[in-house]
């Protein structure tokens, strides 16, 4: 116990450094007072056995997401939700019916790692600077991003940053590869007003094999895409970004989404939908470009019809003889002069698929898609800049045969012949094609339906043979009557009023023949 006369004697000093603190010159308080907030954290530190690690959301740089974050997400999840009373659970489309389990936010988790304990929280989004005007790269909002905080004993340091991290890493990229879901991304502008990505799981049901299309041409695509998937050696030895650009050009209905869709499933890669005309400017563009992961094919469709929007800035609202452009693609709200900087402009499009900014990623395929080649900005098709130009065309033979192998599960018929003199002559998408097809493939399988009712027994496998067989002949027969119909009405069609309508609707041609189509398939009772 401590006497009287020691606290008097404690009191008089504490009164003698306050009488010593108000006597000394400004200057020195705020040096004494700098040493002391220094101090103090020090001490502390010291002091205090823990450690901690920060996992942010997005990176030091501020404008990419942290693999990091992802790493340890998916490692908690799977690995030690354990100690967790709020979690939260997600269907995730991959073809099986476990929800993925995560961690919510506040919630702490222990993990062991050779003997060591390991402190897990997730911390939400703190906003800071409430009221002030902040300047952010973050998606959206003016926030600090979540984070992961790790908190170890002192001791483990070394284990943590050198075994530990890694393994967390190591096992993410294990996880991933098990349970990868192909994705579909697009840009939306969210509530601030800022394009972001938002997703959807891919399963396009697309692939090559049934692809309609030139087989050698087919095939060079194909070998093309193997290269590349395999050239990550070769790029960094020739010091090229390991990215590809292609042009996929060819009329509506011949097969380019298809295209895109079989590509994503041969090379297994996400794909990434960029709508133009829902991003403000070219800073929206390079944190959308960053935001997209590696293995993915950026596409950006009808690039005829945005091109024009990023073009006419130069060129003026006016069309080169002077008069006003008058086509769908004026639908696009033009940029006013002084609103220069509010723009997505071309060059600043091409810094990232083939300027600074492309090397930022590896592993990635930009396709353009447009139905009008000729109408391209000539910088977007100069030489190398895209490195592979692919037509789509009107279906021929060949294709035809792809379709009717996948449609009517048929390689041979005594009206093949017929169809290729006709194929020849008509210009028929293979969408019409599939389209014509699958109406009546799909009505045949009615009937068949209908008669195993009626007889309420299956039938012996050669009355079904012959059914099938029936059902092909009448398929094909109808198709041909289609094609020569079509073939007649092209051939009587006055050139003048097809060029007239062609002008106004550069897709009219067409439209018109899918309507011909379409109305003969309603006269045969065949339209769904
Ligand atoms: N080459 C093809 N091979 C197989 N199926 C095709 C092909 N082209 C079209 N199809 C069929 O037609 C449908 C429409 O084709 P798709 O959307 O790929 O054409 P597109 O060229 O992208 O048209 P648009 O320019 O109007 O977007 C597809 O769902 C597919 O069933």
């Amino acid at each position: 116990m401590a006497s009287v006369e020691t606290w008097v004697g404690f009191g008089s000093a504490l009164a003698g450094v306050g009488l010593l603190w108000s006597r000394m010159p400004e200057h020195v308080h705020d040096e004494a007072r700098y040493i002391i907030s220094s101090l103090v954290p020090m001490a502390m530190s010291y002091f205090n056995p823990y450690e901690q690690i920060t996992v942010s959301e997005y990176g030091e740089e501020r404008f990419r997401r942290n693999k990091m974050f992802d790493a340890v997400s998916t490692y908690l999840s799977r690995v030690c939700t354990g100690g967790a009373c709020k979690l939260k659970a997600e269907l995730c489309n991959n073809g099986r019916d476990d929800p993925i389990v995560t961690l919510d936010e506040n919630q702490e988790v222990v993990d062991s790692f050779d003997g060591a304990r390991m402190w897990w929280r997730l911390c939400p989004k703190a906003s800071k600077n409430k009221g002030a005007i902040t300047v952010t790269y973050y998606p959206g909002e003016a926030d600090k991003p979540r984070c992961f905080k790790l908190v170890f004993h002192k001791r483990h340091r070394q284990l943590v940053l050198n075994s530990y991290l890694p393994s967390v890493v190591r096992r993410w990229r294990e996880l991933t590869a098990m349970n990868r879901q192909r994705r579909l991304f697009t840009n939306h502008a969210n509530e601030a007003k800022k394009s972001v990505w938002t997703s959807v799981p891919y399963n396009p049901p697309a692939t090559f094999d049934m692809l309609a299309m030139d087989h050698a041409k087919k095939v060079e695509i194909v070998d093309d895409l193997t290269t590349f998937q395999k050239g990550k050696e070769y790029h960094s030895k020739v010091g090229k970004a390991w990215k590809r650009g292609y042009l996929l050009h060819g009329p509506p209905g011949t097969g380019k989404s298809t295209m895109i869709g079989a590509m994503a499933n041969f090379l297994d890669y996400d794909v990434y939908d960029l709508d133009l005309t829902s991003v403000k400017n070219n800073s929206e563009l390079r944190k959308l470009f960053l935001d997209t992961t590696d293995k993915s094919i950026i596409v950006i469709e009808d690039i005829d019809a945005i091109e024009v929007e990023l073009t006419t800035k130069r060129k003026g609202k006016k069309a080169a003889n002077g008069d006003e452009i008058h086509d769908k693609r004026m639908l696009i709200e033009f940029s006013d002069k002084n609103d220069e900087k509010s723009k997505v402009t071309l060059s600043g499009l091409l810094s990232f698929v083939d300027g600074l900014w492309s090397a930022c990623g590896s592993e990635r395929i930009f396709m353009f898609t447009t139905n009008h080649i000729d109408r391209l900005d000539p910088a977007l098709i100069r030489p190398g800049r895209m490195d592979k130009h692919i037509e789509m065309s009107y279906c021929r033979f060949e294709a035809f045969k792809v379709l009717a192998k996948s449609y009517l599960d048929i390689t041979e018929h005594s009206l093949f012949a017929e169809i290729e003199r006709l194929l020849d002559d008509t210009d028929t998408t293979p969408a019409d094609v599939a389209n014509n097809l699958m109406l009546r493939s799909k009505r045949n399988g009615e009937i068949s339906r209908l008669l195993d009712e009626i007889d309420g027994a299956p039938r012996a496998d050669v009355a079904k043979w012959c059914k099938r067989k029936r059902d092909t002949d009448e398929c094909l027969a109808g198709f041909v009557e289609i094609l020569k119909k079509s073939k007649m009405e092209s051939a009587t069609t006055p050139m003048d009023s097809m060029e007239e309508a062609k002008e106004e609707r550069p897709n009219a041609k067409e439209s018109y023949k899918m309507g011909r189509i379409y109305d003969e398939n309603c006269r045969l009772g065949n339209a769904s």
